[in-house]
């Protein structure tokens, strides 16, 4: 049996992943296909330990304060643990897995961390890293979901009530995430990702119109 299909959903904090990751999952399994959700980072493993120390600020309150090679180790090792214990198997043997997130939120979130001049080689570094020597499939197709800043920022305000305090370090630095989302954007352009604007007019898009074009993105790849 051929191994299976991986599809990336991929965009800043509070763009919808989860949510168009759920309803694409559900939507390929009403129509008969063999199907898995998986996000990241895994809080309910072990494996998030790392991950939850440094987003928590234990290794210091900034996100510059761990480099992007050892936050990103963090993050791969939680994948790669995922990886063995939930869904390779599902994976290997031809089912079709929906990220939330993926090795590509290390290409957006830790490659801000650099001057743009280091994009590149950390680039090459980051996805060698997980696919190659760690092992991990690359993704069939990565969907950005971008949305604009003044929408994004009214969203993360909204998201813990006001309450400041329950942001994790990336979260609470705007600066970083200003850079955060440059990169991201330059991932999408030079990494052959597909973008899907979940903005117009200043406001989000519906859930509904949003979806429908993952589902015409999916279905390019997955057939
Ligand atoms: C999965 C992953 C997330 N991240 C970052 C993105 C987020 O800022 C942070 C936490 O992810 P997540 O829990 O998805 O964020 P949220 O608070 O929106 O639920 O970790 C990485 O830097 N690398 C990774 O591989």
């Amino acid at each position: 049996m051929s191994k299976g299909r991986l599809f990336v959903l991929e965009g800043l904090d509070g763009s919808g992943k989860a949510t168009q990751a759920k309803l694409l999952a559900a939507h390929l399994a009403g129509s008969g296909r063999r199907v898995m959700e998986i996000t990241f980072p895994d809080y309910e493993s072990d494996s998030s330990a790392l991950v939850k120390m440094y987003l928590s600020g234990q290794f210091g309150s900034r996100p510059d304060d761990v480099n992007p090679y050892a936050a990103s180790s963090f993050y791969a090792v939680d994948r790669y643990a995922s990886y063995k214990t939930k869904w390779g198997s599902f994976y290997e043997a031809g089912g079709i897995v929906i990220a939330d997130r993926y090795t590509t939120s290390n290409a957006v979130h830790q490659c801000s961390k650099l001057p743009p001049d280091q994009w590149d080689g950390f680039l090459r570094w980051a996805f060698e890293y997980e696919y190659q020597l760690l092992g991990l499939p690359a993704p069939d197709a990565v969907v950005y979901l971008q949305v604009d800043p003044a929408v994004s920022q009214k969203l993360m305000t909204g998201r813990y009530h006001g309450d400041e305090s329950r942001k994790d370090v990336h979260e609470k630095d705007t600066e970083y995430l200003a850079r955060s989302r440059r990169a991201a954007e330059y991932c999408a352009e030079h990494l052959g990702w597909a973008t899907v604007h979940c903005t117009a007019d200043g406001a989000m898009r519906t859930i509904e119109d949003i979806q429908a074009e993952v589902q015409a993105l999916a279905g390019n790849v997955l057939g």
